[in-house]
């Protein structure tokens, strides 16, 4: 489990992250989302000890990251495959980490073999590797202590399609026998596939957060327009549905497209427009939602959606 507390990173008067919290637990897959900039590994970072929080906090099955024994026991860190030692081998990186973790040399075979690193590139060095084979590596690392929780930045860069599916696949096995998965990217097709859960970050701020139905059906997700704008805020008002304006004569209505069809209905009012804000999937709400946030120069108000009962047990 790692739970993340109101956490904020500022460097001078640039806040990098700010007030970030989110759970993730046992058994899933948490797909960090956000675009270029928007704060994932400095997030990543801070829950992982390497840079300091401003304020708020980061724990890791329970703990300050810092204040596990042995942390790579518990929890498999790839935060810069590109940071690796490209003097050494495949073969004699892993045996390192073997070494480090008390975790016997014969795991770094197995772990090679299980990231589709054969005999003949492990004996090369990482120097001379490509950025999948990197990326394959550095998940070979974080693998091979046998942690129950894997912290993952941007895994899937480099890695070609064939790589993608691999790594999803491992991630998706890994949490299926009750591992914590956190794996950061700003392509949201990339996680889309495999998490169970996702945090939209944007402007160092979560913009939304939830299950991808819990996304898609989030209060907001209504634009009506109509042919009288005031009859139709009237209409809505009077329903006692949340009623945001969106331009000329429009509104984005926080509840379901029923409840907003029904109530326009029953005041006579016309309408020109009625359709989910998210129809065209997770895409698009996670661009809308991030280009919100990235613009937004007030404070944007997050789409909170509570945590799914089975995840609240
Ligand atoms: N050491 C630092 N000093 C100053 N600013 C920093 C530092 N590290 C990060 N930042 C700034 O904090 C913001 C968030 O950066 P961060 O690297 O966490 O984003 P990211 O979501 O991981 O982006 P990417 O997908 O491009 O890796 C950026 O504006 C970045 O310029």
């Amino acid at each position: 489990m790692i739970e993340v507390e109101r956490l904020t990173k500022r460097y001078g008067e640039v806040a990098a992250v700010e007030s970030v919290s989110f759970r993730c637990d046992p058994g899933t897959v948490t797909g960090f989302l956000g675009p270029n900039g928007a704060g994932k590994s400095t997030t990543m970072r801070m829950i992982c000890g390497l840079t300091p929080p401003s304020a708020g906090s980061a724990t890791v099955k329970g703990v300050p990251y810092r204040r596990i024994a042995n942390p790579g026991r518990h929890v498999g860190v790839l935060l810069d495959a590109a940071a690796m030692h490209p003097g050494r081998t495949g073969r004699e990186t892993l045996g390192l980490a073997a070494q480090v973790l008390g975790v016997e040399q014969a795991r770094a075979a197995e772990m090679l073999e299980r990231v589709g690193l054969p005999a003949k590139a492990a004996r090369r060095r990482v120097g001379g590797y490509s950025l999948g084979m990197r990326q394959r590596l550095g998940i070979a690392q974080a693998l091979i202590g046998d942690p129950s929780v894997l912290i993952l930045d941007e895994p899937a860069n480099g890695l070609d399609p064939e790589g993608i599916f691999w790594m999803r696949t491992l991630l998706r096995d890994f949490a299926d026998r009750g591992g914590t998965v956190l794996l950061s990217s700003h392509l949201l097709r990339e996680v889309e596939a495999v998490a169970d859960r996702f945090v939209v970050i944007a402007g160092g701020r979560i913009a939304a957060q939830g299950t991808k139905e819990e996304l898609l059906t989030a209060p907001g997700g209504v634009l009506v327009r109509g042919l009288d704008a005031s009859a139709l805020h009237g209409a809505l008002s009077a329903a006692g549905l949340p009623v945001r304006p969106e331009g000329e004569a429009a509104f984005t209505v926080a509840a379901p497209a029923e409840a907003v069809g029904r109530a326009v209905a029953a005041a006579g009012v016309v309408l020109l427009e009625l359709r989910q804000v998210s129809g065209g999937g997770l895409e698009e709400l996670f661009l809308a939602l991030t280009a919100e946030a990235a613009t937004a120069s007030a404070e944007p108000p997050p789409v909170h959606v509570p945590p799914s009962k089975e995840a609240v047990k």
